[in-house]
């Protein structure tokens, strides 16, 4: 691709989160244009495709994959259907921003690592969009800094207003847990050895089988020790807040919703109901640093190996909240690839 051309994206999923990329990559981000989206619903497509000029709908990916005027994918299909996309794109050497998860399970994840190292360079970037966060990426500064010493505990809480009728207790892990899997990660620099995960007595608001809230237990190779409160159905509102304890000292994050209101007795702000509006400044960063790495010939960001990575502590996490007992994560090496 010419360096001065914008850059032709194909848009693979067209639900909450792809319809709010296109956007975003219409709108917001430079240097991008949509030229085509994907959606096995015929009318979402076109719906979207009609409202941008130059704009194709399709509804199988490797048709739009083909198209001479797409020069990079974004793949926001449900997880399940990442894999077949991910393969599709590495096979014609496409470069992908994938939003997570990367694959629902290890296994398919490994392939897709496999798919990449064939191909020989990396071409793949992980949407755990917390990384783009601005108070996310502050905590990460001040654990690198080192003037707290090292971080012994992270406690985390994840709640979201409700969460659609479709959701599992395993998605729980795989679909809103898997965030905290990643940026335990990333903040800490160590892999996550084993998971538990505790099921106590389930809200009323959650549907009938659902363990709703979760505590999930992470202990890393260093011996850190992570909670992570998982709440599907909290009914306030959508909040995402972290601590560190650190050795000489703390630090918290997720407090901050805005401004602060004092009116007819009474003081306080607003929560947000859920991530497309938290997280808005993270996905537009998220975004815009994929397409200026992607113009430039470069790949940043989280990569396959974080996918993976994360893929296999969920995979642990499910079979935990199955067996009700600590289960060990099972890591390949770190091929020198991904290093
Ligand atoms: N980073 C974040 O904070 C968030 C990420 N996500 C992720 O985004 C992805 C999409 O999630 P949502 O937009 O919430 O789902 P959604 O259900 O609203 O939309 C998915 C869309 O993909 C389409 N689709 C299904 N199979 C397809 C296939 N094989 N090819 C093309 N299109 C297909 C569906 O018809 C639907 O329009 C998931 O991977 C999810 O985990 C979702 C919410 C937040
Ligand atoms: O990725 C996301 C959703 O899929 C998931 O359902 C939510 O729990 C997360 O907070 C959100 O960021």
């Amino acid at each position: 691709m010419p360096p001065q051309r914008a850059l032709g994206v194909a848009v693979v999923g067209t639900g909450k989160m792809g319809a709010d990329h296109v956007r975003r990559l219409h709108d917001v981000v430079s240097g991008a244009r949509v030229t085509a989206v994907v959606d096995i619903e015929a009318e979402r497509a076109k719906t979207l495709a009609d409202a941008i000029e130059g704009c194709t709908a399709y509804t199988e990916p490797a048709a739009a994959m083909a198209a001479q005027d797409v020069d990079a994918v974004l793949i926001a299909s449900p997880g399940p259907a990442h894999e077949a996309a991910l393969l599709e794109a590495l096979g014609r050497d496409l470069p992908v921003l994938c939003e997570k998860p990367l694959t629902p399970d290890a296994a398919s994840a490994l392939r897709v690592l496999a798919a990449e190292q064939r191909l020989g360079h990396r071409r793949v970037q992980v949407g755990f969009m917390r990384r783009y966060d601005t108070e996310y990426m502050k905590l990460k500064r001040l654990l690198d800094g080192g003037e707290l010493g090292r971080a012994l505990m992270l406690h985390h809480r994840h709640r979201n207003l409700s969460m659609p009728p479709w959701f599992t207790n395993e998605m729980l892990i795989n679909d809103s847990v898997v965030h905290e899997m990643d940026v335990t990660r990333w903040l800490l620099d160590q892999e996550i050895t084993a998971v538990t995960v505790h099921k106590p007595a389930p809200t009323s608001h959650a549907p009938a089988g659902m363990n709703d809230p979760q505590f999930v237990l992470l202990e890393t190779e260093l011996g850190a020790l992570v909670d992570v409160e998982i709440f599907g159905h909290c009914g306030y509102g959508y909040q995402v807040q972290a601590e560190a304890v650190c050795e000489r000292g703390t630090v918290r994050i997720g407090d901050e919703h805005g401004p602060r209101l004092s009116t007819d007795g009474r003081w306080g702000g607003r929560i947000t109901p859920d991530y497309v509006e938290r997280f808005e400044d993270a996905y537009d960063r998220e975004v815009q640093s994929w397409v200026d790495a992607t113009r430039r010939g470069e790949i940043a960001g989280p990569s396959v190996w974080d996918g993976y990575a994360a893929a296999a502590v969920c995979e642990a996490g499910v079979l935990s909240q199955r067996e009700g007992r600590r289960v060990e994560v099972e890591l390949i090496e770190r091929p020198a690839f991904y290093r």
